[in-house]
């Protein structure tokens, strides 16, 4: 995460100039660097080029499953012969071929591994960093007892499920957060302050800095709230069940509208209001323990919210100490997309203005 961040802070002191810039897609770019060395192991270079062509697939598919979610009248048949059924294939060529080779590498790497005595590889390994640095692709193959357990297609699916479920919603995340400190300046210059007595010289938070920044905690949790990146999710009921005076049959499916649970008043006085003091321990008690779902509940919750609360504190931080941030949209103006995941329609148009 710091590597890819001082690849981040290194574009956005290009674009120091005080002329709005998005800076949606670069973040982008930077969550898919981290989200695939960590899935794969693999730098697939999105800072450094995104026309490469699994990164113009990723985006491509991050278009059409939306669209093709919302028209679910659509049949399979109609959908094929369209424009968007056509590109959706060539793309899911290239992300399946792409994630086939990194498989079959990154076993051939296992296998000539385990071939090895376990000393030497052992002392070749602590010369490499290799075992630093296993991947989550790494550790399903070695679950995986050569396709007994997971088959290849079972590893595929897992590793695509993290690239996309882990890129999209911390983008969306970061940059709702630093459209409401562009708003905010008395907020932001809070969490500067903060942030300068944790990291003191560097530019980029350690990993064990993270725990320190409490108030960067409260912020990231107060834009959640208002800005949810997952704005609903969708259940089937498996029993029959009373809500006030509905009924609702077993088999039917259900919308869980997180953002309307957000910026109720009801749990929420002045929810328009972004009130990071919302989220100190003191503020918390007495709260409702599912008023506050961003990463769901239950069985089937996110399993990427520490990576996604490390990702975003890394990232964050570095930005803020660096810049000052001002936003060129009020939040109140900015329209959403609605989209698998939250979205300003403009992107996240802002000024950076080098502080040291
Ligand atoms: C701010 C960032 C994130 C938010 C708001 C978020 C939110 C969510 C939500 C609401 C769900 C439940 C979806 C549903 O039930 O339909 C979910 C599931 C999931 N998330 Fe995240 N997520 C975030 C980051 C991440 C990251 C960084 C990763 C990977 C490292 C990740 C991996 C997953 C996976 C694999 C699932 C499916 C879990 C399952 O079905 O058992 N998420 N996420």
């Amino acid at each position: 995460m710091e590597e890819k961040t001082k690849i981040l802070l290194d574009i956005l002191d290009k674009k120091t100039d005080g002329i709005s810039y998005n800076i949606y897609q670069d973040i982008t770019h930077c969550t898919l660097d981290i989200i695939c060395e960590t899935a794969m192991g693999v730098n697939v270079n999105a800072m450094s080029n995104p026309d490469n062509e699994f990164i113009q697939a990723v985006y491509t598919m991050s278009d059409i499953i939306p669209w093709k979610m919302s028209r679910p009248y659509i049949p399979e048949f109609i959908f094929n012969i369209l424009p968007q059924g056509y590109k959706s294939r060539h793309a899911l060529k290239v992300l399946h071929g792409f994630s086939e080779n990194i498989i079959s590498s990154r076993k051939k790497i296992l296998q000539n591994k385990s071939s090895r005595s376990e000393k030497e590889s052992s002392d070749a390994d602590e010369l490499f960093g290799i075992k630093k640095r296993l991947s989550l692709l790494d550790m399903l193959l070695e679950a995986s007892e050569d396709g007994k357990i997971l088959s290849d297609a079972d590893i595929r699916e897992e590793v695509d499920t993290f690239v996309f479920e882990g890129h999209d919603t911390t983008t969306s995340s970061i940059s709702w957060t630093l459209l409401l400190l562009g708003n905010n300046p008395e907020i932001q210059e809070k969490l500067y302050q903060e942030i300068k007595e944790v990291l003191q010289d560097k530019s980029i938070p350690s990993f064990n800095n993270l725990p320190e920044l409490k108030y960067l905690e409260c912020v990231i949790k107060e834009s959640l709230r208002m800005f949810p990146s997952v704005p609903f999710i969708i259940r089937t009921i498996e029993q029959e069940i009373q809500i006030d005076q509905y009924k609702i049959p077993a088999g039917t499916d259900i919308l869980l509208h997180i953002y309307a649970l957000h910026n109720s008043p009801e749990y929420y006085p002045n929810p328009d209001v972004f009130d990071p003091d919302r989220f100190l321990p003191e503020n918390c008690v007495g709260r409702h323990p599912y008023s506050y779902i961003p990463f769901s509940a239950g069985p089937r919750n996110c399993i990427g919210q520490k990576f996604a609360m490390y990702e975003e504190k890394t990232i964050l931080a570095s930005i803020i100490k660096r810049y000052k941030v001002t936003a060129m949209e009020k939040i109140k103006d900015i329209k959403v997309i609605p989209d698998i995941v939250l979205r300003p329609i403009n992107g996240v148009l802002v000024t950076l203005q080098r502080r040291e």
